[in-house]
C-alpha cells in the first residue's frame, strides 16, 4: 500500500465534498492511508466542521511527564531536527517531534508559521493523536506505523486545511514506536523531498539511539556491499551473550529478512550463516574487521563485528613480524600471474596513469579495482563504479554525465550531477567499458581529454579530477581492430593493461578455497573433502571466482554445527552435476592434448621395441602399470 502519495486536487475536492456530508468517498479516490484515517475519524464520531479547542488537551504537568518519558529521544532528535530544518529553511514551515501518543514534545520553525500553527494548537504540549485532531500526518503516521503525507484538504478538520505535513515514525532499537518526526508547512504543496527527508531523519535518530543504548554490546554492522558499511544505510544489530538479537535498526532487520516482532525472539544463527562462537571470536581477534556471510535467504552480506567494551580482548595471536597486508596484497595468494599483476598495480596506484583491467567475467576485476583505489592516495575519497553494460544507451549517458533539471521525460526535477562528477577527487571505475556504445565513447573521450563535464540538456561545464580504472571481459584491442571500439579512447584508457587470469589457470585454487572458507565461516577451520578438492582442481570454473565464492558460501550455509569438512552433500545439486560431468577441453587444449598423446604413443613404441617386445619390462621402464600399458596399446586399435 502506498501510504505516502497525496492526491491531485480535483479528485480530492470531490472526495472532500462527500466527507463534509458525512460519507466516505469510494475506494481509490484518496490515498488509502488518508481514506482509512477518515473512516476511523467518522467512526469515532468526529465532524469535519466542528472546531476543536485551541487549548492544550495536555496539561503542563503531562507535558513534563511526556518529555521525561522520552528524554532519550528528545536528546538524540534535536540535532537531527536542526539538520532537517536547515534542509527546508525558506519553505516557511516547522519541524516537529511528537511522542508515541502524538503529543508534541519539541518543535522549531519559521516565526510566522509558528504563529499560524499555534492558532490550531500545533505546538509543544498539544496532542495530535487522531482521536483529538482527526486525520493529520503525526496521528495518522502513528496509526499506520508508516510514513504519511497529509496535504491540505486531506486533513479531516476544516481548520487544518492550510497545512501540508509529512511524518514518519521513529522506531526504537527494541522495535517499539517511540514517536514521530514531522515537517509541516503552509499548504502550497509539500516539499518535494519531504518523505525522503523525514524518513532519513527518522533513521538518523534511530541509529543514534541504537549507538547510545547498545554501544557496549556485541554488535554487527551489516550491508550488502562492503563500501556500504559505515553509511546511514547500514544495518545495526545487537546480540545478547546467548546470541539472541536484542536490538536492531530497520535496515538490519531487512538485510536479515526479519521483522520488528523478531527482535528479542530470533537468534543470530537462525538469520546468518555464522555461528555465535565464530562471531564472538572474530570480534575479539579482529574488532572492526569486515567479514562476509550469507543471510538465511542466501543473499551475501558484509559484516563488521564490534565486540563491545564489556568483552576482554584476547592477546593477539599473530606474530609481530607478520608483514602488514593491505587490500592489494590480500589478492596475491600465490599465483604467479596474480602476483605480477599486484606488483605492477602497486607501482602505478599512486600515479595518474589510467588502468585497464582485462579478464573473463568473475575473475575479480571489480575487487582488484577497489583494492587499487584502497591503497592509492585517493583512498579517502569515493570510488564510483558504473557498469556500462547494465544500462540502456540513453540512460548511461544521463548516469555518467548528469543532466540539467527537466532535461528529459522522467528526469529528476532537480537534475543529477552524474557519476563522473560524483567521482571528483576519487576514482571512476568504468566496468564493461567494451560494451559502451560508440557515440558515448566519443563523449567520454572528450571528458577525458578536457577533464570537464557538461550535463545533458545544457549547463555550465564543470572541471573534474579523478583516477580512472576501466575493465572489460572483451579483449579491447580486438574490439578496436573490429571497429567496435574507438582506437583513441583505447589508448586513453590503456596507461597500463593488467590481465587477470581465469581461475582454471591459477595455481592457488587451494589457498583461495581456504581463504574464502575462513572468511565465510570464521574460525571453524573448514576444509574440503579430498574427493571434492580433486573435483574442484579438475573443474574449469566458467564463472571464475564468482562461481567459487557462491559455491563455498552455499556450502557454509549448509554446514551443521560440529562439522568441519565440506563434502558433496554441502554443494548445490546442479554444481555437483557439472563437477561430475567430464570436463570438455576447449579447442586450443584439444590440439595440445592430441600432440601430447602422439608424443606419448611414440615413447611407448620406442620402449616396447627397446624391451624386445616384453610388455612388463616396457611398463617398468615407462613407470606405469602393465594394465595401463595394455590399455594404451589396445586403445589405439
Ligand atoms: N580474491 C577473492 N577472494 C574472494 N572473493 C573474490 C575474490 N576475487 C573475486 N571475488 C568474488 O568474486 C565475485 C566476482 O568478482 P568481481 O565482480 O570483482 O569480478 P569481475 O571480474 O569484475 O566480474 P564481471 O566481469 O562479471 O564484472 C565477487 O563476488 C567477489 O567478491
Amino acid at each position: 500500500m502506498d501510504k505516502v502519495r497525496s492526491q491531485p486536487d480535483s479528485a480530492l475536492g470531490h472526495a472532500r465534498q462527500m466527507l463534509d456530508r458525512g460519507t466516505l468517498p469510494p475506494a481509490g479516490i484518496v490515498n488509502p492511508a488518508v481514506a482509512q484515517s477518515w473512516q476511523r475519524c467518522l467512526g469515532a464520531g468526529l465532524q469535519p466542521f466542528s472546531h476543536y479547542a485551541g487549548a492544550d488537551p495536555v496539561s503542563g504537568a503531562c507535558l513534563a511527564q511526556a518529555v521525561e518519558r522520552r528524554r532519550d529521544l528528545l536528546l538524540r532528535a534535536r540535532p537531527v531536527m536542526d539538520y532537517l530544518y536547515a534542509q527546508t529553511e525558506g519553505a516557511g514551515g516547522m519541524v516537529i517531534l511528537a511522542d508515541d501518543h502524538g503529543v508534541v514534545i519539541d518543535a522549531l520553525g519559521d516565526a510566522d508559521f509558528l504563529e499560524r500553527a499555534d492558532r490550531v494548537a500545533l505546538r509543544a504540549g498539544a496532542s495530535w493523536h487522531e482521536d483529538h485532531r482527526g486525520t493529520n500526518a503525526i496521528g495518522t503516521a502513528l496509526a499506520e506505523a508508516a510514513p504519511v503525507v497529509v496535504h491540505g484538504g486531506e486533513h479531516f478538520f476544516e481548520q487544518n486545511r492550510f497545512l501540508s505535513c509529512t511524518a514518519a515514525p521513529v522506531i526504537g532499537p527494541e522495535g517499539d514506536v517511540l514517536g514521530v518526526i514531522d515537517i509541516s508547512g503552509p499548504h502550497r504543496g509539500p516539499h518535494p523531498h519531504s518523505v525522503a527527508l523525514v524518513r532519513t531523519a527518522g533513521h538518523m535518530i534511530e541509529n543514534q539511539l541504537f549507538e547510545a543504548r547498545y554501544g557496549d554490546a556485541l554488535r554487527l554492522r551489516l550491508h550488502s556491499r562492503a563500501e556500504g558499511l559505515g553509511t546511514l544505510g547500514e544495518g545495526l544489530v545487537a546480540l545478547s551473550e546467548a546470541g539472541r538479537i536484542v536490538a536492531a535498526n530497520r535496515a538490519g532487520l531487512a538485510l536479515l529478512g526479519l521483522e520488528l516482532a523478531d527482535i528479542g525472539r530470533v537468534r543470530i544463527e537462525e538469520a546468518l550463516s555464522l555461528r555465535l562462537a565464530a562471531i564472538q571470536d572474530y570480534g575479539r581477534r579482529r574488532p572492526g574487521g569486515v567479514v562476509s556471510a550469507s543471510g538465511a535467504d542466501g543473499r551475501s552480506l558484509f559484516l563488521r563485528i564490534e565486540p563491545g567494551r564489556r568483552m576482554v580482548p584476547r592477546p593477539n595471536r599473530a606474530p609481530s613480524f607478520e608483514p602488514v597486508r593491505d587490500a592489494l596484497s590480500e589478492l596475491d595468494t600465490g599465483d604467479e600471474r596474480m602476483a605480477r599483476a599486484v606488483e605492477r598495480a602497486r607501482k602505478v596506484a599512486s600515479k595518474p596513469i589510467p588502468l585497464l583491467l582485462q579478464g573473463e567475467s568473475g575473475v575479480g576485476k571489480e575487487l582488484f579495482a577497489t583494492a587499487i583505489h584502497a591503497v592509492g592516495p585517493r583512498r579517502n575519497q569515493p570510488i564510483v563504479a558504473v557498469n556500462c553494460s547494465a544500462l540502456p544507451e540513453h540512460l548511461i549517458e544521463a548516469e555518467l554525465f548528469g543532466y540539467a533539471p527537466g532535461a528529459f521525460t522522467g528526469a529528476r526535477r532537480d537534475g543529477s550531477p552524474g557519476r563522473i562528477r560524483e567521482a571528483h577527487g576519487g576514482t571512476l571505475f568504468l566496468d564493461e567499458i567494451g560494451d559502451m556504445p560508440l557515440a558515448l565513447q566519443t563523449r567520454l573521450l572528450r571528458v577525458l581529454q578536457e577533464r570537464q563535464v557538461v550535463p545533458l540538456g545544457g549547463g555550465k561545464p564543470t572541471s573534474v579530477d579523478f583516477a580512472l580504472i576501466a575493465a572489460s571481459h572483451r579483449p579491447l584491442k580486438a574490439e578496436v581492430e573490429a571497429g567496435r571500439f574507438r582506437a583513441d579512447l583505447y589508448y586513453r584508457l590503456n596507461g597500463l593493461t593488467l590481465v587477470l587470469p581465469p581461475l582454471r589457470e591459477r595455481s592457488d585454487l587451494a589457498v583461495l578455497v581456504t581463504r574464502m572458507l575462513d572468511s565465510f565461516a570464521p574460525d571453524i577451520g573448514l576444509r574440503l573433502e579430498p574427493d571434492v578438492a580433486a573435483a574442484f582442481a579438475a573443474y574449469r570454473w566458467p564463472g571464475n571466482l564468482r562461481e567459487l565464492a557462491n559455491v563455498l558460501r552455499f556450502a557454509c550455509a549448509l554446514i551443521d554445527s560440529g562439522e568441519d569438512i565440506v563434502g558433496w552433500d554441502h554443494l548445490p545439486e546442479d554444481f555437483v552435476e557439472d563437477l561430475r560431468r567430464p570436463q570438455a577441453a576447449p579447442v586450443g587444449d584439444e590440439i595440445a592434448m592430441a600432440t601430447l598423446r602422439a608424443a606419448s604413443d611414440s615413447l611407448i613404441d620406442r620402449m616396447v621395441a627397446a624391451s624386445g617386445g616384453n610388455l612388463s619390462e616396457a611398463a617398468r621402464r615407462l613407470g606405469i602399470s602393465r594394465n595401463t600399458l595394455y590399455r594404451r596399446i589396445n586403445g589405439r586399435r
